[in-house]
């Protein structure tokens, strides 16, 4: 038997106000999204992916001696301890990507000498240094996969170029390195999503920030989330060329599919980010002679939009960009968990500061009181 609810039940939490954050501002009303203040799209067009990394955690952009020294100590952050390396090496390639960026993450939790240290200062310099190894962890699993050694971290190159190089083994070409900038700098942060949810409630119990992210990782991981960033390009490929996209679109919505990098839980008219996002992949397209991609892109939005009155997310241009400039489909969720890093604990320290365990109550609705069976022992 099913009670009813006697309380207003926010299913998924929609639209419940949990806490407040000074870290970014999502507007559904304007379409738009401010990182400190900040609106993302000029961000993105100029300044470096270092230096939102900066603003997130400080709140403010960096004067030139504090990037440096961030630069400094991120650079020297770069090269994973052997065993945690060892270990990715050993995990099955059957495994999704996602699970040896959350393995390798909570290792180097239980090797980091400051795990317990929830200082402001030891937090600051775990978030850097967990943002700093991540290109090594992501670059390294899609090499072994392919049954090409892992490349060593270059000093001499900024934290995209770096990561290009050792997921390539290639000097990256500047057109390139400012694509995937652009897009680290636009997955940075979103405010309470699912992901960063999971982090603060991590938090909340006092856990220490690998815990909080390695749980943040786990969340991001599903295709309502950060996976929907494999899953659009798995849709390209399955469509094939814009010729079929109405189509597919047509049979996949007659049998109730839901269509991957479509849709927000907050914003209803489109996503601040999709238009910067979009224009990425246009130079992508361009740079690399591809224009099909382009065109099977807008038939399916326009069809989408014109059946659902549904509009793109992130996700929808960064799959397909991040599959021209070369990366496996399954590695593209773990390269947002390199830019979210800085959110998710930006996000972590907000929660820290002003800490309340996050623990809300629900209505019961199962069987009333009732005897145990049997006879006492
Ligand atoms: C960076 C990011 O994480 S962005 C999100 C990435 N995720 C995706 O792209 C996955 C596809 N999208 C979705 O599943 C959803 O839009 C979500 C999960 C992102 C948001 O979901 P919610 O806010 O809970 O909206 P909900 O799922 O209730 O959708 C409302 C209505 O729109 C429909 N709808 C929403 N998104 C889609 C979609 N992508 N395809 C088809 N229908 C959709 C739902 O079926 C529902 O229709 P109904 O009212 O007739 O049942
Ligand atoms: O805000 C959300 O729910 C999902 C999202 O777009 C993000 O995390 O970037």
């Amino acid at each position: 038997m099913t009670a009813t609810p006697t309380s207003e039940i926010r299913k998924g939490l929609a639209g419940v106000v949990a806490d407040t954050s000074a870290i970014s501002k999502v507007n559904p009303a304007t379409n738009s999204l401010l990182y400190r203040g900040y609106p993302v799209q000029d961000l993105a067009a100029r300044v470096s992916f270092e230096e939102v990394a900066y603003l997130l955690w400080h709140g403010e952009l960096p004067t030139a001696e504090q990037l440096a020294e961030q630069t400094r100590a991120e650079r020297a952050a770069r090269t994973l301890p052997d065993d945690v390396k060892a270990a990715i090496l050993e995990l099955p390639t059957a495994c999704h990507p996602m699970d040896v960026c959350r393995t390798a993450v909570s290792q180097l939790g239980a090797h980091d000498p400051q795990a317990e240290d929830s200082s402001v200062e030891a937090e600051l310099a775990k978030a850097l240094r967990l943002w700093a190894v991540m290109p090594s962890v992501v670059a390294l699993d899609q090499r072994r996969r392919r049954g090409e050694l892992g490349v060593e971290p270059r000093d001499d190159l900024g934290y995209s170029a770096n990561f290009l190089w050792m997921a390539f083994g290639a000097e990256p070409e500047p057109a390139v390195v400012k694509a995937f900038e652009a897009s680290m700098v636009l997955y940075a942060e979103h405010s309470f999503n699912a992901s960063t949810f999971t982090a603060r409630v991590i938090t909340s119990t006092l856990a220490d920030m690998h815990s909080a992210v390695t749980g943040a990782i786990g969340a991001l991981k599903g295709p309502l989330h950060g996976g929907a960033n494999e899953a659009v390009q798995e849709t390209f490929e399955e469509i094939g060329s814009a010729d079929r996209a109405v189509a597919w679109l047509e049979d996949a919505l007659a049998s109730k599919k839901k269509i991957m990098g479509f849709g927000h839980r907050v914003y209803k008219n489109g996503d601040s980010r999709v238009p910067t996002m979009r224009s990425v992949l246009g130079d992508m397209v361009e740079h690399y002679g591809e224009p099909g991609v382009l065109d099977l892109y807008d038939t399916l939005e326009q069809a989408m939009f014109e059946r659902k009155n549904i509009r793109p997310n992130l996700d929808y241009p960064a799959g397909p960009a991040y599959h021209l400039m070369g990366f496996d489909t399954n590695i593209f969720t773990p390269l947002f968990v390199a830019s979210r890093m800085t959110g998710w604990t930006a996000h972590v320290m907000e929660q820290r500061a002003a800490n309340a365990l996050i623990r809300p109550v629900c209505e019961y609705n199962g069987p009333e009181q009732r005897e145990v069976p049997g006879s006492a022992r």
